[in-house]
């Protein structure tokens, strides 16, 4: 019992990273919005969505990510960002 005590505190922790880490990526998309808006520029870069989800797939299976889920979380990412 004191083994999963220790292994939910390290998912705790681990969580606690993720969510900061994306709080810091949704204030990147913040700022992106607002220059955007200033700039008329259009909200949605179909081309660099590809790619950046190429990317992130890619850099997943190196790392030991699986791809489809790395895929799904950035697509989630993506069109909470730019509705
Ligand atoms: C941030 C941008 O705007 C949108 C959001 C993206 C993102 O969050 O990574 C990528 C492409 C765009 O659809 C951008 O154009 O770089």
């Amino acid at each position: 019992m004191n083994k999963m005590i220790d292994y939910r505190s390290q998912l705790d922790k681990v969580d606690q990273q993720l969510l900061e880490t994306l709080a810091q990526r949704l204030e990147i998309n913040r700022e992106i919005r607002r220059y955007k808006a200033d700039q008329q520029l259009p909200v949605v870069d179909a081309s660099r969505e590809q790619e950046l989800l190429q990317n992130r797939k890619q850099y997943a299976e190196q790392i030991g990510v699986d791809p489809e889920l790395t895929e799904e979380l950035f697509k989630q990412i993506l069109a909470f960002v730019t509705k």
